[in-house]
């Protein structure tokens, strides 16, 4: 194996010699081609339902401390690869830290949830937002880098990073929000405004991924989790064109390989159509969708990503099982399904739960393909 170097993460130079990948399954799905079994990572699959990641947490102090130190990211970035056979590892970061990087002061609060200091509520805070310089984001890249040459190609790394939308509602209300007024009473008085920050989202989260590719990250996602909570129309104009605007500013290919991207807008089903038109590989739908319509809708166009309700892992091994076959069954044993859950995993979830749901589906998409 060649040595491997690891220079500035956004030098477009680098040069990342990392050793070939043991397992592709996740790649090969998103490229709609025929896998052995049907891979399965999980939003948040490294996080507070792990004890070993709460004591990782407490040796950092606070979540900050966590994502800002490579070698704490990319421990707990490990660490649920290390209980569970997973196919795909999910670098360990926020989608906050792009606000943060533009000075509006970003504080999770214990048990508070995220909270900026600075919001972005008027005209001047507005005029003022800028593209961050990348440099001040660089402890996520150093981190890219690490855990890839930790991961010593057993599987993927997925690059991430909110969609322009979700991170303005976190910019506009300043921590999360039960009802979006803030915003909302922005973008029907004063649309100027939030297409402004919109449009700055979108230019910095393209070089921020972009600078994740870099630095070797193997697939990106942007996540739109509150894209489900635009009216029909307002959701096309306010988030899906910025994030097709950052789809046309990304890397599509690093080191000569394919750099697939997911998009997953949470509420955002009935979008479908739209969204596999905006330039993504791959769309992740939340469970209220049926996987077999949605197939039927995108067509060959695009890859597939969920979609199980992350509470049905408090239903106990059989109920887990069953929707688990459930789900893969509604998609059809054919090429381009990645399993997830349809959100995050709750934090309260058993780890045993993940270790049965794993295997399940494993097991069960294998018979698929054995069976058809
Ligand atoms: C909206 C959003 C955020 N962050 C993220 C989203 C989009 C996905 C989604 O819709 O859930 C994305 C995210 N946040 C985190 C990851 C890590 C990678 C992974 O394992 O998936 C990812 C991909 C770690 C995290 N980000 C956060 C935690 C928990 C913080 C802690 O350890 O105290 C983790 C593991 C904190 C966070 N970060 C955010 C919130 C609202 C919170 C607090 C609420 C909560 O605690 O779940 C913003």
């Amino acid at each position: 194996m060649r040595p491997r170097r690891v220079k500035s993460a956004f030098s477009p130079e680098v040069a990342v010699s990392a050793p070939p990948l043991q397992n592709d399954v996740f790649l090969r799905a998103l490229a709609r081609q025929p896998t052995e079994y049907t891979p399965v990572w999980l939003m948040r699959q490294a996080g507070r339902y792990l004890p070993e990641y709460n004591a990782t947490r407490a040796r950092a102090g606070s979540f900050m401390g966590l994502a800002t130190n490579p070698d704490y990211a990319t421990e707990v970035t490990l660490q649920p690869l290390a209980r569970f056979p997973l196919d795909a590892a999910i670098l360990f970061s926020d989608i906050l830290t792009v606000p943060d990087a533009m000075g509006l002061g970003l504080d999770f609060a214990a048990g508070e949830g995220p909270r900026f200091a600075h919001p972005v509520r008027d005209e001047a805070a507005v005029a003022a937002l800028a593209v961050p310089d990348m440099a001040r984001l660089r402890y996520v890249f150093d981190a890219v880098a690490q855990i890839r040459h930790e991961l010593a190609g057993r599987v993927p790394l997925i690059g991430f990073s909110g969609s322009p939308w979700t991170l303005a509602c976190y910019m506009v209300e300043g921590a999360g929000s039960a009802d979006y007024r803030l915003i909302k009473t922005m973008m029907y008085r004063r649309p100027d405004l939030l297409h402004r920050i919109l449009a700055v989202n979108a230019d910095a989260v393209a070089q921020y991924l972009n600078a994740q590719i870099r630095a070797g990250a193997q697939a990106g996602m942007i996540f739109d989790s509150w894209g489900g909570v635009l009216a029909d129309g307002l959701f096309q104009q306010f988030s899906l064109a910025y994030t097709r605007r950052v789809l046309q500013g990304l890397l599509r290919e690093h080191d000569g390989r394919p750099v697939p991207v997911i998009v997953f807008t949470k509420g955002g089903g009935q979008w479908l159509d739209d969204i596999a038109a905006s330039g993504c590989d791959a769309v992740g739908v939340d469970w209220t969708v049926d996987l077999a319509a949605a197939r039927e809708r995108v067509g060959g166009r695009v890859a597939l990503q969920g979609n199980l309700d992350p509470m049905t892992l408090f239903g106990g091994e059989a109920c887990i099982r069953a929707e688990a076959a459930r789900t893969l069954d509604r998609f059809g044993a054919g090429p381009g399904h990645v399993f997830n859950l349809g959100h995050g995993i709750s934090q309260f979830t058993p780890p045993e739960a993940v270790a049965v749901l794993v295997e399940a589906v494993h097991d069960h998409s294998r018979r698929q393909r054995r069976a058809g």
